[in-house]
């Protein structure tokens, strides 16, 4: 990674994270209250065993069990005190990260649905799929397990140093002396572990990404026997995980080691000086005792501090890569005052121009359209046709405007799209796409999917207006069928009728449909046909024609080349004229009766 990307990257991961924390900041001061609490509660009694030790057993000895007992009780009760507080601050912080993540996870998944198509075509899903899986789990591992950790070590750092130092300084000396290696070994560890992390977060990016495509893709997967070439390549994309998880947890373990040998040093030293200074009377047995308790309890949160570092760091590379869905996408702009489509236009609703349209996707890439003219007549069904990667359904999507174009304009009933508001623009135009995708839920949702709330009376009139109704019904939950459960096993053809349903309820000024390219067979067609003719009645319709039946359908064709519409005319004057399209349709018509 370079230096400025590197720059770039962290400064998205902080912008996350202030997003994340700021609202959160009342919440995250009382959680530091109680941690804080917790660790003054945590101090007294090594102090209070220090003073049983000096004072409680010398009085014991001399039959005065009081002080002793007292003592010793004070310790019991403070001891209590700090689980109770501790008990608090971890529920209470549980909750906070609990929300912090549903937060995370809500903005991420909702930045990423709103991110405009452009984002989509060049993000492949998996990678998406990583952010929102294992980069969000990075962060939930880091606030489970790190939030406890972070607060204790840093308090109770604080505080027994405070302490150390009010009861001898010599000896605190020598912990101080020993943060020395320590603060030079975080120095290390802080830049070894980001480099790490990193590199197990591009890894596991790596799996996700290829079994998310194997499994989309397991049709051609299986019709190419691809199965063990890709079982092969996920082995070698696990092994490279497996080899940066080993690097991480090198990292962390030579960490996590010298943190100990520190410690164990540190107990070494104390001993021989505290034993060197009780000789020459300078300290008494109770405070080495106290000092002990304390280096203990002082390398016992450094070494959680250790997770919580280790967390951290494989958070802050989920981090960056979750703040990269945050980049803004040049995206079609909602307008700030949107205009509303005429109610009733002279000529009728759904009437589409092109004027002037020159389109290319993103700046470098060569040009798709460059100055389309079109209108696109209210209630006629316009096919557009030609070679593959002519511009088809580039037309397409500027029509849906899920993209704008690079100049010129693009009106529906007189208004230009970019002015409209989106939910207005998606209520007026709809698109069917080839695969007609279910989600999951019923045969009523789905159909219901622009209008959620139509009545069954009304979803029901739409599938019988496509012709949909007869299959449903026969299935064995009726429309309330779950259309990914087990057994439903819903054909194209089918789907197909279920995604035109969804258009009747929604009734569009304009409707697209990139017809599905794989054939169906005869009577399907024919059912998808049926339903095509009710549904196009009376609406501006726009049909990427694949297969050259669904042509018939069509009022007015449009033969597209290099993103130039160069044959305009209704099918039957094109057969007869001789043309382009004549000639594509001899040559379909001598590959089917083939
Ligand atoms: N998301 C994209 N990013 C970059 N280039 C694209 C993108 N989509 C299409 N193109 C390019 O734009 C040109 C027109 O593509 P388009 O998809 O409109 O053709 P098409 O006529 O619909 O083709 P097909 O019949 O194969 O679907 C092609 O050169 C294609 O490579």
């Amino acid at each position: 990674m370079s230096g400025s990307e590197d720059a770039r990257s962290r400064a998205r991961r902080d912008a996350l994270l202030r997003m994340l924390l700021w609202p959160k900041r009342r919440r995250l001061a009382a959680a530091t209250a109680l941690a804080l609490l917790e660790n003054v509660c945590g101090l007294v009694p090594p102090l209070l065993i220090a003073a049983a030790i000096d004072r409680g057993v010398p009085a014991a000895v001399d039959g005065r069990w009081a002080p002793l007992i007292g003592y010793t009780a004070a310790a019991l009760a403070t001891g209590l005190a700090t689980a109770s507080v501790k008990y608090c601050f971890l529920r209470y912080s549980g909750r906070i990260a609990q929300d912090l993540l549903f937060e995370l996870r809500h903005r991420a998944f909702a930045q990423v649905m709103g991110q405009p198509l452009a984002f989509h075509e060049a993000y492949p899903s998996g990678r998406v799929v990583a952010r929102l899986s294992s980069d969000v789990e990075s962060v939930e591992e880091m606030l489970e397990m790190g939030l406890d950790g972070l607060f204790s070590a840093l308090f109770s750092m604080v505080g027994i140093l405070a302490v150390m130092l009010w009861l001898d300084q010599p000896m605190a000396a020598v912990v101080i002396a020993l943060f020395v290696p320590l603060y030079a070994l975080t120095r290390w560890f802080r830049h070894r572990s980001r480099r790490a992390y990193r590199g197990t977060r591009t890894a596991v990016e790596g799996v996700v990404q290829h079994t998310v495509e194997a499994y989309n893709g397991v049709r051609a997967v299986q019709a190419f026997r691809r199965e063990e070439a890709n079982a092969r390549r996920l082995d070698g994309l696990d092994a490279r995980y497996a080899v940066a998880r080993a690097d991480a947890g090198l990292v962390s373990a030579v960490f996590s080691g010298g943190v100990k040998l520190i410690g164990n040093l540190s107990l070494v030293g104390l001993l021989t000086l505290g034993v060197l200074r009780i000789d020459q009377g300078h300290l008494a047995l109770g405070t080495l005792t106290a000092f002990l308790l304390y280096v203990h309890r002082l390398y016992d949160p450094i070494d959680e501090l250790a997770s919580f570092a280790n967390a951290f760091s494989a958070a802050s590379a989920g981090l960056e890569k979750i703040g990269a869905l945050f980049v803004r996408h040049p995206a079609v702009a909602e307008p700030e005052r949107p205009a509303a489509l005429p109610a009733d236009p002279p000529g009728g609703r759904g009437a589409v121009r092109f004027e002037g349209v020159h389109f290319g996707y993103g700046q470098a890439a060569r040009p798709v359209l460059s100055g389309v003219d079109l209108a696109l007549e209210p209630g006629r069904t316009v096919a557009l046709v030609g070679t593959t990667g002519a511009g088809k359904s580039t037309i397409a999507k500027l029509v849906a405007r899920l993209y704008d174009p690079t100049a010129g304009r693009v009106t529906l009933d007189g208004v230009d799209l970019r002015e409209l508001a989106d939910a207005e623009l998606r209520g007026a135009v709809s698109m069917i796409t080839q695969e007609a995708f279910l989600f999951s839920g019923s045969v009523a949702d789905n159909i219901a999917l622009g209008r959620p709330d139509a009545s069954r009376a009304e979803i029901r009139a739409a599938a019988e207006a496509v012709g949909a109704h007869g299959f449903v019904s026969a299935l064995p939950d009726g429309y309330d069928t779950d259309v990914h459960k087990r057994g439903t096993g819903l054909s194209a053809g089918q789907r197909q009728l279920i995604a035109m349903a969804r258009v009747m309820l929604t009734s569009p000024r304009v409707l697209i449909l990139d017809e599905a390219t794989s054939s169906m067979d005869t009577s399907s067609e024919r059912a998808v046909h049926e339903a095509l003719t009710r549904v196009l009645a009376g609406r501006t319709a726009v049909i990427i024609a694949h297969r050259l039946s669904t042509v018939a359908v069509a009022d007015r064709v449009l033969v597209i080349e290099d993103g130039a519409v160069v044959e305009d005319g209704p099918p039957t004057r094109l057969l007869e004229g001789g043309g382009r399209f004549a000639g594509m349709h001899r040559g379909w018509l001598a590959a089917t009766t083939a």
